[in-house]
């Protein structure tokens, strides 16, 4: 499968998604009040007292890709170049959650492009990571959303993501499976068109490298 995605269209993807968030922090510090207190907790004791101010910092934190824009991350850094082999960036750290529950999604991301002309400044691809990360998701959009921006940035030959990450919804609660991962992959252009050169990506995620 093969997409044409431009910037525009990226750009375009990524207003959509905008928060426009519609309530004041101190109507989210009331709804975390109200959790505490449908916990059976009291609100108002010493360990308590802030909690709701911390919850609704971290979660904006934890969800501050919303307010990034690609414009933005990239500072202008795609270059002009005749390169044409692969480009790896592996083990990107990834800490996202997840749109269900609202818990934990840890893991890592490993993302390659082959160049037709444009390559990108290499922070620039774990900035991507993080802006779409940082957000509610499925891992599956998180694996398509960092491919789709790098296509559409660069016009590649090729791009390919693959995330592996562990869910705490899966971990700390529900089917209590520690130790499970699950791996996603957005495979486009010529990682999707031929085995080769996606073997060659898949051989060199894997491969340990000789300064560790
Ligand atoms: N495909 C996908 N599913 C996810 C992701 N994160 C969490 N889920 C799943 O979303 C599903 C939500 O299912 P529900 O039955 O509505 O929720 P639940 O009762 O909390 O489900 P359990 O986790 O099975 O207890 C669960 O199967 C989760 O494992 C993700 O990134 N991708
Ligand atoms: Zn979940």
């Amino acid at each position: 499968m093969t997409f044409s995605i431009s910037s525009d269209d990226v750009r375009k993807q990524l207003i959509k998604t905008e928060s426009k968030a519609p309530v004041s922090d101190e109507e989210m510090q009331q709804a975390v009040r109200t959790l505490l207190l449908g916990l059976g907790e009291d609100p108002d004791r010493e360990g308590l007292i802030d909690t709701p101010k911390r919850v609704v910092k971290a979660l904006k934190y934890l969800t501050s890709g919303y307010n990034q824009s690609l414009d933005e991350l990239l500072n202008g850094a795609v270059f002009h170049e005749d390169a044409s082999e692969m480009v790896l960036v592996r083990d990107i750290d990834l800490f996202s959650s997840c749109e269900h529950h609202i818990l934990p999604i840890l893991g890592r991301a490993h993302v390659a492009y082959i160049p037709n002309g444009k390559v990108i400044g290499l922070s620039k691809i774990a900035r991507i990571c993080e802006m779409y990360a940082r957000r509610l998701q499925v891992q599956e959009r998180l694996t398509q959303q960092i491919g789709n921006a790098l296509q559409g940035l660069l016009q590649p030959q090729g791009v390919a993501v693959v995330v592996e990450a562990s869910h705490m919804c899966m971990v700390m609660r529900g089917v209590q499976k520690p130790g499970s991962w699950t791996v996603t992959s957005s495979m486009q252009g010529v990682f999707a068109d031929d085995a080769r050169t996606r073997q060659e990506f898949m051989d060199l995620i894997r491969h340990n490298p000789s300064f560790h």
